[in-house]
């Protein structure tokens, strides 16, 4: 097979970008089942991979590597292996882009079982990689009573979907019974395979290995309670089923009065274009600077959440997320909350809160000014 030149005059990185986007938008548009049809050739072992595997370069290395990248893999031109189809090259001017968007991925060869064509940009294949995390994902993908689910060993929201035909089969299970939560730590839900959330010496709840889990694990699959935007949260939350909204309420540790957004500051994960409300990730305490064991990321196409082990983790240990803000200052700013993970990250002082505006009673709260000072 002759290599394949690509003009890079033609593929300017604007050129480049925009095809991506256009591929990545189709693919987003992807049924699981075109998916599933998609890695239909693949050969029978690799479904069996263990989550371990999951995040495998494309030219099949298992090594984990530290941003786990679980969205799909687009790449432009071909790669070494031949196509079924049509020319690969083309004499073409910059800036008379021809997209041509196939209307399903065709796989391209039994040697390459992950790799699809995905349509093409001024004649040049542009071809699709379906990592091992894809895969992992739509294998584990099942339609059950509570609608499409993960529900294998791992973990799952165990909230029926808000699809109203997962009521004909079930009724919605009463919140208290179902979730984790205060009241209800003793209860064996499926999670505790790898975790359980208990009480964590930083206040408050967290969640901790329950087995030595080995790095690269998936530890949690979860679909969100409820996805939103920060203008619309106050109405969708009032809208959601009473269970829903009990779970998002008990993420709260306050009184009656503006749970809402203290559930939102406290609790909202940032999916890029909205926000998400998860009833167990949202357990998972935070740590800086290198020190979180557990990356996690949302899987925009199947709308889960997915957390796995950052490296390998002793039962018993806490598991950490990195929130993201970057330095203790910007945590309290954005969430409020005085970071004591003990992870190198620098501790706030009485004067940085002052200068970040918090009264005494705050101060009081962080240990940074004693009751005595309150009462005056
Ligand atoms: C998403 S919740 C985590 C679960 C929470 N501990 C609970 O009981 O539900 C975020 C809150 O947990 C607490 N928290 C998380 N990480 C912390 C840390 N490193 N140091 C101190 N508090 C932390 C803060 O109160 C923060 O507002």
């Amino acid at each position: 097979m002759e290599p394949i030149k690509i003009k890079t005059t033609v593929l300017t990185a604007d050129a480049l970008a925009k095809a991506m986007a256009e591929m990545q938008s189709i693919l987003s548009q992807l049924t699981p089942s075109e998916y599933k049809d998609a890695l239909a050739i693949q050969s029978g072992d690799d479904s069996d991979r263990s989550a371990q595997n999951l995040f495998s370069d494309p030219g099949g290395n298992d090594s984990v590597s530290s941003d786990q990248n679980l969205t799909t893999t687009t790449t432009l031109a071909c790669p070494s292996h031949p196509t079924t189809d049509g020319p690969t090259t083309t004499e073409t001017k910059p800036g008379q882009n021809n997209y041509h968007i196939l209307p399903h991925p065709v796989p391209v060869s039994k040697s390459e079982p992950r790799t699809v064509k995905i349509g093409t940009l001024n004649s040049i294949p542009i071809y699709h990689y379906f990592s091992h995390a894809e895969q992992f994902l739509a294998s584990q993908e099942y339609a059950t009573p509570f609608g499409k689910r993960f529900l294998l060993d791992e973990p799952d929201s165990l909230l029926p979907s808000d699809d109203p035909s997962d009521r004909v089969f079930h009724p919605p299970p009463h919140s208290e019974e179902w979730w984790p939560g205060p009241g209800n730590a003793n209860r064996d839900f499926r999670f505790k395979r790898y975790f359980e959330i208990r009480k964590s010496g930083l206040g408050g709840l967290g969640a901790f290995a329950t087995v030595d889990i080995e790095m690269g694990r998936v530890i949690l699959l979860e679909r969100p309670l409820l996805l939103t935007t920060h203008g619309r949260v106050e109405d969708d939350v009032l809208a959601m089923r009473q269970e829903g909204k009990g779970i998002y309420r008990s993420l709260d540790g306050g009184g009656e009065v503006g749970w809402v957004s203290r559930v939102k500051d406290r609790n909202c994960f940032d999916l890029g274009g909205g926000i998400g409300f998860f009833g167990i990730a949202s357990r998972f305490n935070h740590a800086c600077r290198g020190a979180a064991n557990v990356n996690y990321k949302y899987d925009h196409h199947r709308q889960v959440m997915v957390m796995t082990a950052r490296r390998d983790i002793e039962a018993g240990t806490e598991l950490f997320i990195d929130y993201g803000a970057g330095s203790s200052a910007c945590l309290y700013a954005m969430y409020g909350f005085v970071c004591r993970c003990g992870g190198g990250c620098r501790r706030l002082t009485r004067r940085d809160l002052e200068a970040m505006g918090a009264g005494l009673k705050e101060l009081v709260k962080w240990g940074l000014a004693s009751e005595k000072e309150l009462a005056w």
